[in-house]
């Protein structure tokens, strides 16, 4: 249970209870997680490569129809993934594929609005081969939130960018979260995205969440000592030596 601003407790938007999922006889990626995220709360999970982030994304997606029965997980009625690839339709123009699937007379003006958002007003007609990457990921953003879900997953969205257009989504990514206020599950490498990102940060290991921190901070910059402070104990979690860190 979560306390919101007014005080009353609510129940979570996500609730995972003892989850297990395995690929092998060689023991399990998920081993018993527990993990709730409050509605409108923002949390970015790390971990090292192979620790089972993707696999628990997908579990609450709904994409890994072999996880039922191994763990209780409750999600709201409306989810929405986005993935490091935008999964644009080739066939299909911008605000088609923004659209793709929503019914009712009003769906292209919401569309067009969800686009303007995200800062490609004027780009409703063109294909996605003439977008950059950074700009299909702004379509692959306007494709979900137009579908106003109350959980958004998002697995490395920001991956395959360079670091300048990184720091533009990130704003963009907040401002967004801000006005539609949707739970977020955001997987990320990036210890710096994390905290500049998230309400919370929760790292896996072994299976379970174990490490899972508040990020309260006034300033966001990376120069900030608090946000400094924040990241090194992080990497120290996550057991990154010191050479690395560089
Ligand atoms: N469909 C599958 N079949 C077999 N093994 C799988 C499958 N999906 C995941 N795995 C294995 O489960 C483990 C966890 O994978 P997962 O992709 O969840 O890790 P991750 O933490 O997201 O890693 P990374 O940070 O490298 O993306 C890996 O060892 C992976 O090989």
């Amino acid at each position: 249970m979560a306390a919101n601003a007014g005080g009353l407790i609510t129940e979570p938007a996500v609730r995972v209870r003892n989850l297990h999922r395995s690929f092998s006889r060689n023991g399990g990626v998920l081993n018993g997680l527990d993990l709730d995220i409050a509605a409108g709360e923002f949390v970015a999970l790390i971990g090292r490569s192979g620790t089972g982030k993707s696999t628990l994304l997908r579990a609450l997606a709904g994409l890994d129809r072999d996880v039922a029965g191994h763990g209780r997980i409750a999600v709201p009625g409306s989810v929405s993934v986005v993935f490091q690839d935008s999964r644009l339709l080739p066939w299909k123009r911008i605000l088609d594929n923004v659209t793709f699937g929503l019914r009712g007379p009003g769906a292209a003006e919401r569309g067009r609005q969800a686009l303007a958002e995200v800062g490609l007003a004027g780009r409703e007609r063109a294909w996605p081969y003439q977008l950059s990457g950074g700009e299909q990921q702004r379509a692959s953003l306007a494709r979900s939130l137009v579908r106003e879900p109350q959980l958004l997953l998002a697995d490395e969205p920001f991956g395959a960018l360079d670091a300048l257009t990184r720091i533009k989504m990130h704003a963009l990514l907040r401002k967004l979260c801000e006005t539609h206020r949707p739970a977020v599950l955001l997987v990320t490498h990036d210890v710096d995205e994390a905290i500049v990102l998230a309400d919370r940060v929760i790292l896996l290991d072994g299976g379970v969440v174990r490490t899972d921190v508040r990020v309260e901070l006034a300033d966001r910059s990376r120069s900030a000592p608090a946000f400094a402070e924040l990241r090194t104990f992080l990497l120290d979690e996550l057991g990154v030596d010191e050479e690395s860190r560089r």
